[in-house]
């Protein structure tokens, strides 16, 4: 995680309190101190977005969530806004905080509204602030927060959440209950993994961090979002390449009578990736397809001309290649799943020693084995999509959430780095991080998409030998290709065409 700026950093609801906690007792700059600046970046944000004399309804529950909005409420009241406040818990059990800015916006001379739910009074307001609950939400929302957020959900002025918007959990991107739908989440102190995690995504709207005092050493986050920006600066500058082998080879074994466009897609991403030295390892049967589609690539048939998909008896000859050049392997698009050939998969896995790109079919072989152990010296990236997830580890995985969790914890433990493709699409990698997209990666899991995909891991793989920034650059590059895609043919997908 150190190559990652903290601003990509994500926490959960308990890592927040942490650092809260931490910079109050430790370090010694106080909650209200913190809440000032929270609000202060809040407000300034809110009020770039909106004319001067707007009028805003703030709902506030009675934690600190609300002292946020407090805040906020009493900056915009001097800038010219005009201020409705609705307490949906009363104003009597107020967080000590929160209890102390509603005495300092009662000392304005402004004319702010301030009421409870019952007396609240639908009219036209210009924008809404949800500072009813934060990182505090513990269970589904109740009423009459619940009735709040229904009309709150109902209206077509711009919506901005505190923190969190009420109802998401901050850690899993459920909603509990109920959500309120928000255009603009101001997140506090740093960026929640739920914002990015099974409902979180749809309903924070545009995610702006508004950072706090918190001291860097407090910071543990639970993943880091992946963003072009620093991938790029993290990246080491490859070496320049005298002749094209310098790199070394990405060897694909891939295909089989009938899936030999996985092979074909996987190869061409590879090439389209700026890597010459690309061997197609090929059944010999299959050979002359492969031909006519891949002019520019080298073959290596093993086999006879009758053998159509890969066998046994073609592991010695198949290891001999490897071993020519120094490279990495891709292993699994379009292999299929006959039984010679998920013995001819698990032999490979089991006797080479190098670096290699587990993907598709391979993945499924590589479930069905008794003893997972990689061969010392080799380093496994393995790219299942959910449901391969779930096969290889034999666990149930209900949502994202626990898609990162398990992504995490597996990565660590078999000491492997670990793309799990899906949306989000999330990296684990052996020393325990996780990394993972915050924009729209659902396309990766249309049939195609996944062996463009894993050919630009292979070819990043090769070019930077980090399997980290392998797996970063080929869900940034795949993705970019996919929606430069979608825009120019107006949505229709042919995976053939955008590598
Ligand atoms: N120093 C601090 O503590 C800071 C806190 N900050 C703000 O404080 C928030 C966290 O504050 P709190 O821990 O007080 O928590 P919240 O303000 O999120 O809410 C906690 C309150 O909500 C109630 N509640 C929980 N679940 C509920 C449900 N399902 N239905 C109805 N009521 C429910 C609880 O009984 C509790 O009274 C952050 O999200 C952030 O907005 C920021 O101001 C930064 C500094
Ligand atoms: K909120």
């Amino acid at each position: 995680m150190d190559l990652v700026p903290h601003s990509y950093y994500l926490c959960s609801a308990e890592q927040s309190r942490f650092m809260d906690e931490k910079t109050i007792s430790e370090f010694g700059i106080d909650g209200f101190t913190l809440m000032e600046i929270a609000g202060t970046r809040a407000a300034d944000f809110i009020q770039s977005q909106l004319p001067s004399g707007s009028h805003g309804v703030f709902f506030c529950g009675k934690g600190n969530n609300a002292g946020d909005a407090l805040v906020i409420a009493r900056l915009l009241s001097q800038q010219g806004f005009k201020i409705t406040i609705c307490f949906l818990s009363g104003t009597g059990d107020l967080s000590p905080d929160t209890l102390e800015n509603l005495g300092l916006l009662q000392k304005l001379d402004e004319d702010i509204e301030l009421l409870d739910w019952e007396d609240f009074n639908p009219s036209a307001f210009d924008f809404i602030v949800d500072g009813m609950l934060g990182t505090g939400l513990n269970s589904d929302v109740r009423a009459p927060y619940s009735d709040a957020i229904s009309w709150i959900n109902t209206q077509e002025v711009p919506v901005f959440a505190l923190d969190v918007p009420t109802g998401l959990h901050a850690d899993s991107g459920l909603i509990l209950g109920t959500a309120v739908q928000a255009d603009f989440t101001l997140s506090f102190g740093a960026l929640k993994t739920g914002f990015y995690l099974n409902q979180g995504f749809d309903t924070s709207g545009e995610v702006i961090l508004c950072e706090l005092s918190f001291p860097n050493k407090f910071k543990k986050p639970t993943a880091a979002l992946i963003d072009r920006s620093w991938v790029e600066a993290a990246s080491p500058s490859p070496k320049r390449q005298k002749h094209k082998y310098d790199g070394g080879v990405l060897y694909i074994i891939a295909g089989s009578e009938g899936l030999t466009g996985a092979g074909i897609l996987a190869a061409k991403s590879v090439w389209s990736a700026g890597l010459g030295a690309v061997v197609l390892i090929t059944p010999k049967g299959l050979l002359e397809i492969y031909e006519k589609q891949l002019v520019q690539i080298i073959k290596k048939p093993v086999g006879d001309r009758d053998d159509v998909y890969f066998k046994e008896e073609h592991v010695e000859q198949v290891l001999d290649i490897i071993a020519e050049k120094p490279g990495k392997v891709l292993i699994g698009p379009g292999l299929g799943r006959q039984q010679e050939t998920i013995r001819f998969t698990q032999s490979i896995l089991r006797n080479f020693e190098g670096d290699v790109l587990i993907d598709a079919d391979a993945l499924f072989a590589l479930s069905k084995m008794e003893n997972r152990k990689r061969p010392e010296g080799s380093n496994w990236i393995l790219t299942p999509h959910p449901g391969e997830l779930k096969t290889l580890f034999n666990q149930e995985v209900n949502d994202d959430f626990d898609q990162l969790n398990l992504t995490k914890e597996k990565a660590r433990e078999e000491k492997i780095t670990l793309l799990s493709k899906g949306m989000p699409s999330i990296v684990g990698t052996e020393t325990g991080d996780a990394y993972l997209t915050g924009y729209e990666t659902r396309i990766f899991s249309r049939a195609g998409f996944g062996d463009v995909l894993a050919g630009k891991v292979g070819a990043y793989w090769l070019k930077y030998s980090s399997s980290e920034l392998a797996c970063f650059y080929g869900l940034l590059d795949g993705f970019q290709k996919a929606q430069q895609y979608f825009v120019e043919n107006s949505g229709s997908l042919a995976p053939i065409d955008i590598i």
